[in-house]
């Protein structure tokens, strides 16, 4: 089926583990169910998201010239999960211009967390915004920490796997994404 499609559709996936294409299979198989369904052809084009950013340019136009070539001929924008804040400003990056040229944008996890930190800065006008995982003293913490886990004990305190979430808010956008339900069971697998 897939080798019958004609029409491309380009994605760009910002991460981190860019030689790695193993750390994102999930991702990159949900891509190809999305895309048979869409009847388009699927290409995923990987951009290191420290290419992308302004320390880059100088140190490595040409990397800088490509990563940017890449983002801007997309379909749509993919920034997954991560730890560590190496290329996240690549990634805040990413969800800016995805914003501003109305393309297409999916974060998860700390995809989603730097848009996030994008929002907060560019459009609600709040410069010092950041999650608490990049910097504990952030003067406008936006993720932060969660609660229920320990500071001291890294690596067991994730939450992880199944959790409900229940849908509070009356005409709620996320809970029209998943069909107006009142609580929706999601994997969950982060600290923040
Ligand atoms: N799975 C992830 O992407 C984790 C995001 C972030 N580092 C957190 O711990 O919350």
């Amino acid at each position: 089926m897939f080798d019958t499609l004609q029409d491309i559709v380009r994605i760009a996936m910002v991460g981190k583990y860019t030689g790695l294409s193993d750390s994102y299979l999930s991702v990159l198989k949900a891509l190809l169910h999305a895309s048979v369904y869409c009847h388009r052809k699927l290409v995923v084009d990987w951009v290191a998201s420290t290419d992308l950013e302004d320390s880059t340019k100088i140190e490595a136009p040409d990397a800088y010239k490509a990563a940017w070539n890449l983002l801007k001929s997309a379909d749509g924008i993919l920034v997954p999960g991560g730890f560590g804040d190496r290329g996240v400003q690549g990634k805040i990056l990413a969800a800016k211009y995805a914003r501003e040229n109305n393309v297409p944008y999916l974060g998860i996890c700390l995809g989603m967390q730097m848009a996030v930190v994008e929002f907060a800065r560019h459009v609600m006008n709040l410069p010092h915004a950041n999650s608490t995982e990049f910097d504990p003293n952030a003067k406008t913490p936006c993720v932060i920490f969660m609660p229920e886990g320990s500071k001291t004990h890294m690596g067991g305190t994730m939450r992880l796997g199944s959790r409900r979430t229940f849908f509070k808010v009356a005409d709620c956008k996320s809970a029209k994404l998943y069909g107006n339900a009142d609580y929706v069971d999601e994997r969950h697998r982060h600290r923040y």
